[in-house]
């Protein structure tokens, strides 16, 4: 036999011939529901760049637009240790960042998940866990102990109105959390409180959200950077704006910041379109929203991030079976009855299924939901998990083109984190072929491309705690004018 090289990776072929024509027709009506068209995909961009303006103007629109006091590009040249941690959806992590000084940096990282209840508990809880990760962490990477305190830049993946640097009053929980006595307050001197509880020797720098991290981590790695996206438990992204282009900062600003100063923006895009003008919801979209701690909010985000698809997928799943009672004929449903017990690792695991017969589809419903599947129905499973993941992927996409158009960017590194990015297959495929729908390039090359991006929520935390001692230093302001 030839060697022709090492083989393409195993394709599966498909086949719908042993599929029941009750259930091919299913599938056609959740084709229509789920499928975002190129039309459809313009149709909403334009939409989004008129919301991130609305965003930008004194009275605001859906997506909040938080100024994030960034007022400086990384110049790949700052240098020192700095600590970093990152609050996110799903985990905690300490990092501890080494700033080489030349576009390079060094990180030691622990990661912690966060412990089941935690989105609901109090807010000591939440505090205090913090504050031990962090003694732990400095106690393992500093035996012998700290001259002084550590600066520490605090990526916090939650909407929070900044009125500097060091600060970030929390606007609402998403993904899930509802802990009480947080919204409303500066989340600064509550993580101090804890970190100085236990005693950590710790001084919070600067607050950041993580796609700001993400932003300022690229740039200093890829000058082509222009976003930073994240793709994770939520989504979100952040862009560079310029001060005399923010209406609803007009007043606000002290003289030494000039007009055309950059302004890292933290758009929390996950609140688009929640006066619902143009996305394509779907019944199910609007369950898992009436069924969140927070209704009405997150429109976006809870269409297409990590945190939702697996329960998507549940839902459609439950009415095929429950309510059609089309498929898992006597079969027991208590775990599909179960709200968010299918993570989107779930959605992720079928779509990579390279057999025939998938039969690692099988065995992941067997394990994960005690449900005995047959051949048609996992065909079926299948390609709902597709359309899924493709309208994610698809629709995710719009925040950037709107981001490009609205900056004028002809060429742009989009710059992209979290699980979904990394981990959802053929994410990176179908987001760029929804970019190629909406700009319509004739370009043998995609001139605006997604790119992996640096560590945000650790080296980017550091850079930016590295830009706000600077301009401390230098007797700069960080934040409204005073
Ligand atoms: N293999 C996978 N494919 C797609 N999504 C995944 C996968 N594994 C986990 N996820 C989802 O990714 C999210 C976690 O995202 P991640 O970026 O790791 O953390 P965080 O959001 O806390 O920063 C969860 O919502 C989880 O459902
Ligand atoms: O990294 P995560 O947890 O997926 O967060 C992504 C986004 O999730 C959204 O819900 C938050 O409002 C954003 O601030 C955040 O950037």
């Amino acid at each position: 036999m030839v060697h022709l090289g090492p083989k393409a990776p195993q394709h599966r072929k498909g086949s719908f011939f042993d599929v029941p024509e009750v259930l091919v027709h299913e599938l056609h009506k959740l084709e229509s529901l789920l499928t975002v068209s190129a039309g459809t995909l313009k149709k909403i961009t334009d939409h989004f760049i008129t919301e991130l303006e609305k965003g930008l103007t004194k009275q605001g629109g859906n997506i909040p637009m938080i100024p994030t006091w960034v007022l400086d590009f990384p110049t790949g040249k700052e240098k020192g240790d700095y600590l970093a941690i990152d609050l996110g959806g799903t985990n905690l992590r300490v990092v501890l960042v080494k700033l080489g000084g030349n576009h390079d940096f060094d990180t030691t990282q622990s990661k912690y998940a966060l412990p089941e209840g935690m989105r609901t508990a109090k807010k000591e809880v939440l505090w205090d866990f913090i504050a031990e990760c962090l003694k732990k962490f400095v106690e393992e990477e500093f035996p012998e102990g700290c001259t002084a305190p550590l600066p520490l830049g605090f990526t916090f993946s939650y909407p929070a109105t900044q009125h500097s640097i060091n600060n970030g009053i929390l606007q609402r929980w998403t993904k899930g959390f509802d802990i009480e006595g947080v919204e409303g307050h500066d989340v600064v001197p509550q993580l101090q409180a804890s970190i100085e509880k236990f005693g950590v020797p710790i001084n919070v720098v600067a607050l950041i959200n993580d796609t700001t991290g993400t932003l300022v981590a690229s740039m200093y790695t890829d000058p082509e950077a222009k976003m930073g996206l994240i793709f994770g438990t939520g989504c979100n992204g952040a862009y560079y704006d310029v001060v005399k282009d923010i209406p609803k900062l007009e007043g606000k600003l002290e003289s030494d910041v000039s007009p055309d100063s950059p302004m890292a923006i933290n758009c929390e895009y996950g609140a688009f379109d929640n006066e619902h003008l143009v996305l394509p919801r779907t019944k199910y979209d609007i369950q898992i929203d009436k069924e969140s701690p927070r209704p009405g909010q997150q429109s976006f985000e809870k269409m297409i991030s990590g945190y939702y698809l697996g329960e998507v997928l549940r839902l459609i799943l439950l009415e095929l079976a429950s309510e059609r009672q089309l498929i898992f004929k006597n079969q027991d449903l208590t775990k599909l009855n179960k709200p968010f017990i299918l993570d989107t690792s779930f959605p992720s695991k079928i779509e990579e299924d390279p057999f025939e017969n998938l039969s690692d589809v099988e065995e992941l419903f067997n394990s994960v939901l005690q449900i005995q599947t047959t051949a048609p129905e996992r065909k079926i499973i299948r390609r709902i998990a597709e359309l899924i993941g493709e309208r994610s992927a698809r629709l995710s996409i719009c925040g950037i083109a709107a981001i490009c158009k609205k900056r004028g960017y002809k060429t742009a590194h989009a710059a992209a984190d979290g699980s979904v990015y990394n981990k959802y297959p053929g994410f990176k495929e179908r987001a760029a072929k929804g970019l190629r729908d909406i700009f319509d390039w004739e370009t043998e090359e995609d001139p605006i491309i997604i790119v992996a991006a640096e560590d945000g929520s650790g080296a980017g935390a550091a850079i930016i705690a590295a830009l706000t001692e600077k301009r401390l230093r230098e007797g700069k302001s960080v934040g409204v004018k005073v």
